[in-house]
């Protein structure tokens, strides 16, 4: 297991399994987007951004209809670009029509809170697109919590279990590596991001039954990870 050294200055953060239990993605947002992708395919094609997703799908799936490929991706819980671009795109009406909001762990906000007070600076990387990000957080229980974070990744930096990904991400900011802390409870995520020199850990929380590897330090929740890595907001000493 790596050694935890440098205080981070940057917590970069996954959503699905950090900061958002497993079953609101799994069982509130994916079911959502199954639910309302068809109408929004058949009736809105002609949106310049619904539009744009559909012609890179036929880029991508050359004459499968685009409801069909999109249906494979769900299936295979893809993350691909234009899946996620058009689901960010229902899950926006849905939010705006009351009809969902945002679920988050407990500890996550009075934590970046800390963070943020402290001067950490705050970013996400997840393979929902930027919109969708802002509007998971934009739309929480306790509120609009999205000025807490100055920067949002996606699948535009590339993907998450890619090293390169992490070093884009690092060329777009100037963030050095030692300095960011990478928090996700994917273990191949968290080794692409280690590969590419960024401090990380493992958020293995008991509700989403995530197991822990072995390679990298664990925590059960933000304010464990700060108690980690000598950051404020951890949880007081038992
Ligand atoms: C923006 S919330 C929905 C997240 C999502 O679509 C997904 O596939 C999960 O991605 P993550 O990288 O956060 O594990
Ligand atoms: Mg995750």
């Amino acid at each position: 297991m790596s050694s935890v050294s440098h205080t981070p200055r940057v917590a970069l953060l996954d959503i699905e399994g950090t900061t958002a239990p497993v079953s609101f993605v799994h069982q509130v947002l994916f079911p959502y987007a199954r639910t309302h992708l068809p109408k929004l395919v058949a009736e809105q094609a002609h949106d310049p951004v619904v539009h744009e997703q559909l012609e890179e799908i036929a880029r991508l799936a050359p004459g499968v209809p685009p409801m069909e490929q999109l249906t494979r991706w769900m299936d295979e819980d893809a993350k691909v670009g234009p899946l996620k671009a058009l689901q960010g795109i229902v899950w926006g009406q849905g939010y705006q029509r009351g009809e969902l909001i945002a679920s988050l762990y407990p500890d996550v906000v009075p934590t970046l809170e800390a963070w943020s007070r402290a001067g950490l600076t705050l970013a996400v990387y997840s393979s929902g697109s930027e919109p969708a990000q802002k509007l998971i957080y934009g739309h929480t229980q306790q509120g609009d919590v999205t000025p807490l974070f100055s920067r949002f990744f996606d699948l535009r930096v590339g993907g998450k279990k890619d090293e390169k990904s992490y070093r884009n991400i690092l060329l777009e900011t100037g963030w050095k590596p030692e300095d960011v802390l990478f928090l996700s409870d994917v273990t191949a995520e968290l080794d692409a991001a280690a590969d590419a020199g960024l401090q990380v850990c493992q958020i293995v929380r008991p509700d989403d039954g995530t197991v822990a590897g072995k390679r990298h330090p664990v925590a059960a929740t933000l304010p464990d990870a700060a108690r980690l890595f000598g950051l404020p907001g951890a949880e007081p000493q038992a």
